[in-house]
């Protein structure tokens, strides 16, 4: 496996301020995505649509090697059939995140995903599967197929309102080991994230030359969200924007 791109030079400085420390009790988050100028994600709901450049895709890779664990939800992983791995190489190594997908009803089927392809060859790690501690018996067999393969069902309980707790989430992983986390999407949590200060350290956003129209998903949370440290680079295609959230 080879880069998928050089990563420009000036990136690894440009984003270091941003990057994973140790933060203490959960894991480090960065939220980051790409989007169109109308703050779309994806040209059609459970559709998956490239934006990026392969310049700054190279950049979601470099980050991915910095974390330790790539969560996306249900949504994400049903849409796009995501690799979740790492692609970039740095002096011969690959860093590959522990892929963890949050799908509360366990919707998605590892077996026969793309994931699973990448498993069989070592370009993957096995994923952890967050759901409810309730969920009901029709999933026993899908659990029994990760878990025979070597990956992990993660039981939460959930809140009053039918979602788990962020709190929950991180704090589980934290205790798995996981002590940086990238968050990669897809609508639903980002706009949840976006006003999640208090979990939330470092924000990255590509943003791709294009429109995706009204019929796109939508990042746009429900309140005013402030950035601070705002810092853009300007690539060959796309500009990225790495900022903080600001505290209310
Ligand atoms: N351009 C980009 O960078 C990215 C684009 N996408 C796109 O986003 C779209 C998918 O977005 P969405 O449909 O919004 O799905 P999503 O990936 O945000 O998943 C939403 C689902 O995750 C689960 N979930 C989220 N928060 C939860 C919580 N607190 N507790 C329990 N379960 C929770 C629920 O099952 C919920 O329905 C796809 O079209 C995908 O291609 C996704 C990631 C990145
Ligand atoms: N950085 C970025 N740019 C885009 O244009 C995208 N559509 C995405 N999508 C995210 O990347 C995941 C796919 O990753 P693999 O290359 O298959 O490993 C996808 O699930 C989204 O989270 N990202």
């Amino acid at each position: 496996m080879s880069h998928i791109f050089p990563l420009p030079s000036d990136l690894p400085e440009f984003l270091s301020p941003y990057l994973p420390k140790s933060v203490e009790a959960k894991p480090f988050v960065t939220l980051t995505y790409a989007q169109s100028l109308d703050s779309k994600i994806a040209a059609k709901p459970g559709t998956r649509t490239a934006i990026s450049h392969l310049e700054t895709k190279t950049m979601t890779h470099y980050l991915r090697s910095v974390h330790d664990g790539i969560l996306i939800g249900s949504g994400t992983v049903l849409a796009d059939d995501p690799g979740l791995n790492c692609r970039f190489k740095e002096n011969g190594n690959i860093n590959t995140p522990r892929p963890i997908i949050l799908d509360p009803s366990f919707k998605w089927d590892y077996k026969g995903s793309k994931l699973e392809l990448l498993v069989s060859r070592n370009e993957s790690l096995k994923p952890w599967i967050i759901i409810n501690d309730d969920s009901n018996d029709n999933i026993k067999e899908k659990i029994q197929y990760v878990e025979n393969s070597g990956g992990r069902i993660i039981k939460i309980a959930r809140n009053s309102d039918g979602k788990i707790k962020w709190e929950d989430i991180l704090k589980t992983l934290h205790r798995l080991r996981i002590k940086s986390l990238m968050i990669e999407g897809g609508a639903k949590i980002i706009n949840d994230l976006l006003e999640r200060d208090d979990l939330v350290n470092s924000l990255i956003v590509t943003i791709g030359p294009t429109f995706l129209g009204q019929q796109g998903v939508d990042v746009s949370p429900l309140e005013l969200v402030k950035l601070e440290n705002t810092q853009w680079w300007t690539g060959t295609q796309d500009v990225i924007l790495a900022a903080n959230l600001q505290h209310n």
